[in-house]
């Protein structure tokens, strides 16, 4: 295929139902984050880090604590999966595949309709960063760059 690089489109997700799958240490960055941008995030995960029991009571997020199940799927507009069973992940990524539904796989990068990106957010500015899925290091060595830069380069 000759383009096959993710496009960076910003988007407003404000009011779209984002379904994150998985409640530790990668989902909780993500989650974390895309408070900043959305407004109705539900969280499914029998097991749920402490920083996110923390946005849960800040109402920031809603959180079903139990297993994932398909039905979850049936309101989520953006799905993230991120859970630690790689088997469940895959099935969720094809599932929303199947149905139209834009997802992010952390452990399928070939499942991802979209990329979860290094983010830097200063006032208005907001910096999405992708190394197209084939250099994760390489995109968190980056967006550290930029972050250290940022104010100098504003000044
Ligand atoms: C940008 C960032 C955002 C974030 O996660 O917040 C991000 N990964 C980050 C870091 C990171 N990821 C991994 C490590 C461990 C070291 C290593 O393996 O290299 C580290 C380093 C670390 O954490 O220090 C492991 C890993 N990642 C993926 C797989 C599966 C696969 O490749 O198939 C595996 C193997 C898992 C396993 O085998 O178990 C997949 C994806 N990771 C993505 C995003 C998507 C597009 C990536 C891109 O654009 O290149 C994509 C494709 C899908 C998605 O998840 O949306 C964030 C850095 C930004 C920041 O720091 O700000
Ligand atoms: N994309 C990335 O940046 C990146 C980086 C490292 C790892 N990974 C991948 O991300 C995934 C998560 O890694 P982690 O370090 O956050 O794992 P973790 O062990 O910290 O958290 C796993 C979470 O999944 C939840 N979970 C397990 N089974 C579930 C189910 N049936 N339904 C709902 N939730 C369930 C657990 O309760 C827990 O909250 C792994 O697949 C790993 O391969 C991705």
């Amino acid at each position: 295929m000759k383009n096959h690089k993710f496009f960076p489109m910003f988007v407003d997700i404000s009011q779209k139902r984002i379904l994150v799958i998985g409640a530790g240490k990668i989902a909780t960055r993500r989650i974390k984050i895309l408070t900043d941008f959305a407004n109705k995030i539900t969280v499914v995960s029998p097991h749920i880090s402490d920083e996110i029991q923390k946005l849960m009571k800040q109402g920031l997020i809603n959180v079903r604590k139990r297993e994932f199940c398909e039905s979850d799927l049936q309101d989520a507009d953006i799905v993230l999966a991120a859970t630690n069973d790689r088997e469940l992940n895959e099935k969720v990524g094809k599932s929303c595949l199947k149905n139209g539904i834009p997802v992010s796989v952390a452990s399928h990068k070939e499942l991802c309709s979209f990329y979860f990106p290094g983010i830097i957010k200063k006032d208005e500015l907001v910096i999405g960063i992708t190394a197209s899925g084939e250099d994760h290091k390489k995109a968190k060595s980056i967006r550290e760059k930029i972050n250290e830069n940022l104010n100098q380069w504003i000044e």
